[in-house]
């Protein structure tokens, strides 16, 4: 079974301590920073903006993985961009044009994601899976962490494992919410790439250690 990549979602991080948990993720086996934003429209929760971004930036040693829980999201590609992150996700649901939002995501030199919603089929994306470089499945409704895993989610994997592998292209599975050591092996057999995990990994002793027993599922 190959390895996951594990992004801590920093939603969960202890905002006073914001410093102290982007190092101790630094000193972790992950490989990326999930960083969520939120708008209080697209999702009903707000999470943090611009400056805190900033702030995590400063100090980040592993890639930015952005995902933008907002509407119209080609707002702000220049300026995740600009802030330099590796990955930026827009919601299906949220892109009157999502080839086009895909497309300039890449002309600012950033890896595009797509994210569906619980209830958005994986054949949505059919017709562009070939220009996805991420596909972003909720395992929650997206705007608050440490819900519930909603199960459905593991036959939308190997529905998208399925269509990937078809068509050739190269998008990785990246799983977000509800992950954890209870789930992650059968949702790496089923064909996730990239593991999200926020409570998993902020709300337990050692940050390193969670990040470890993900990885070594
Ligand atoms: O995007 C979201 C929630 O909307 C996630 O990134 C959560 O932050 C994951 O938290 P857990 O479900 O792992 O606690």
């Amino acid at each position: 079974m190959p390895t996951p990549l594990i992004a801590p979602s920093l939603l969960s991080a202890d905002f006073a301590n914001l410093q102290r948990d982007v190092e101790a993720v630094n000193n972790s086996q992950a490989d990326w920073f999930h960083i969520d934003i939120m708008d209080g429209l697209f999702v009903p929760n707000l999470s943090y903006g611009v400056p805190v971004v900033k702030a995590i930036a400063k100090y980040a040693q592993k890639p930015l993985d952005v995902h933008l829980m907002i509407v119209d999201p080609d707002r702000y590609i220049q300026t995740f961009a600009e802030l330099g992150s590796a990955n930026l996700t827009v919601h299906l649901e949220a892109c009157k044009h999502l080839h086009r939002s895909l497309q300039a995501i890449k002309l600012f030199g950033m890896k595009a994601g797509v994210a569906l919603n619980p209830h958005s089929s994986v054949h949505l994306l059919q017709d562009c899976i070939a220009d996805i470089d991420l596909v972003c499945l909720m395992g929650v409704n997206p705007g608050f962490g440490g819900q519930s895993f909603i199960q459905n989610t593991l036959n939308k994997t190997r529905q998208l494992k399925e269509m990937i592998l078809r068509s050739n292209s190269s998008a990785l599975i990246e799983i977000d919410g509800g992950v954890g050591t209870t789930n992650a092996k059968e949702l790496v057999e089923a064909g996730a790439d990239v593991l999200v995990a926020g409570s998993a990994v902020f709300n337990s002793p050692s940050i390193p250690d969670s990040v470890l027993a993900l990885k070594n599922i």
